[in-house]
């Protein structure tokens, strides 16, 4: 198991999430209770000849990047590649045991699926997940990926912009979590790169002379294994090891949406903070049409506004029409911004956000 020097809490164990919107490990969970009886020979047999999303690097790392953001950061190499087999092909790779390659299984379960994983599948304690939705006004369920992964295998630490129950059926993984307002302290790609929501710092080799504030981060950790469930609620890190020793790991995650605003209540919580970041770097970034220049823009941006004496404000006059300021909704800013266009119009009542840059950065 790898040494981190972060200061680490045990994630807290109890039977269902908690309203606090903080990690717990349900243990004893019959979430994904009529998959206990899953392992490889199991879903080479049943799992069907559809075919599965494997991702392979040379590191053991398996760093996520978008596919779609690649072009926007021409120096980009992608850390791992990834071909489509079926399950069958990639059982038989990873029983080659070949040192310098690693290989991980992360597809969606979908209709290609056989029929007693079908069964399986359909035997989930729907129910209990519907309860924690409603529970803690979650969207809808968006997908459940199942990850296959050989021993050792590390999730690199990111975070997503969906809840997540995450059920463990085989082996055991070792998650570290840092709740959202340890940010500063992971420094995250910019949105437009491919790495967006990733940490840039390499937890074996942190390079403290860029990354600082990496030496002050403080998180939790705790290790699932068979009938854990655990609660990553939206916006915490964590990055995650598949544990050697214990054979390869088979999770099941259950995405849902983001609760949508119904009140904003102040003081503002640090994950909304995060929203709201990424909503303004996103519209600088479609605004400005210029991803090199984001750096520079931004820091001045912030530089020039921290800098300003106060003294300057009241002969501040707005260089346009400052109205359409107001229209835009505050839920909309609060919004994750990996949402569909549809749903976006919906919770932003159809106010174009980007009016904001043009309006504050054109004049
Ligand atoms: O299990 C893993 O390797 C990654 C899981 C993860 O990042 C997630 O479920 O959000
Ligand atoms: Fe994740």
């Amino acid at each position: 198991m790898r040494r981190y020097q972060e200061k680490a809490t045990i994630i807290p164990k109890r039977l269902e999430t908690s309203q606090s919107q903080q990690p717990v490990i349900i243990t004893g969970s019959d979430l994904v209770g009529s998959a206990y009886h899953w392992n490889l020979d199991y879903l080479c047999a049943h799992l069907g000849y559809g075919l599965y999303t494997v991702y392979s690097s040379t590191s053991g790392k398996f760093k996520y990047y978008d596919e779609k953001k690649v072009p926007n950061v021409p120096s980009f190499k992608p850390p791992t590649s990834h071909t489509d087999m079926t399950f069958q092909d990639f059982v038989s790779i990873l029983r080659q045991k070949n040192d310098s390659k690693w290989i991980y299984l992360q597809q969606p379960l979908n209709d290609t699926v056989g029929p007693r994983i079908e069964m399986d599948f359909k035997g989930f304690n729907w129910d209990f997940a519907y309860r924690q939705m409603k529970k803690n006004r979650w969207g809808p369920l968006t997908s459940n990926l199942l990850l296959v992964g050989m021993e050792g295998v590390i999730t690199p630490a990111h975070y997503d912009e969906q809840e997540n129950l995450f059920a463990q059926i085989q082996g055991y993984k070792r998650f570290l979590l840092f709740h959202p307002d340890q940010f500063e302290c992971l420094y995250p790609y910019p949105i437009f790169h491919p790495h967006d929501r990733q940490s840039q710092v390499d937890f074996d080799e942190p390079d403290l002379k860029k990354f600082p504030l990496f030496s002050k981060l403080k998180g939790y950790e705790g290790i699932v294994g068979p009938k854990d469930v655990l609660y990553i609620p939206m916006y915490w890190w964590h990055q995650v090891e598949s544990l050697q020793g214990h054979g390869e790991t088979i999770s099941c995650t259950f995405w849902f949406k983001a609760a949508p605003t119904e009140k904003v209540v102040y003081p503002l919580n640090a994950g909304q903070k995060v929203a709201i970041m990424r909503n303004i770097e996103k519209m600088i970034a479609d605004t400005l049409k210029d991803n090199k220049n984001m750096p520079h823009f931004m820091k001045t941006m912030v530089q020039g506004s921290a800098d300003r004496p106060p003294t300057a404000l009241p002969s501040f006059r707005p260089p346009c029409d400052w109205r359409f300021f107001g229209t835009i909704s505050i839920a909309a800013m609060l919004w994750p911004v990996a949402v569909s266009e549809e749903e976006f119009a919906e919770v932003s009542h159809g106010t174009k956000l980007s009016c904001f840059i043009v309006l504050c950065y054109e004049n």
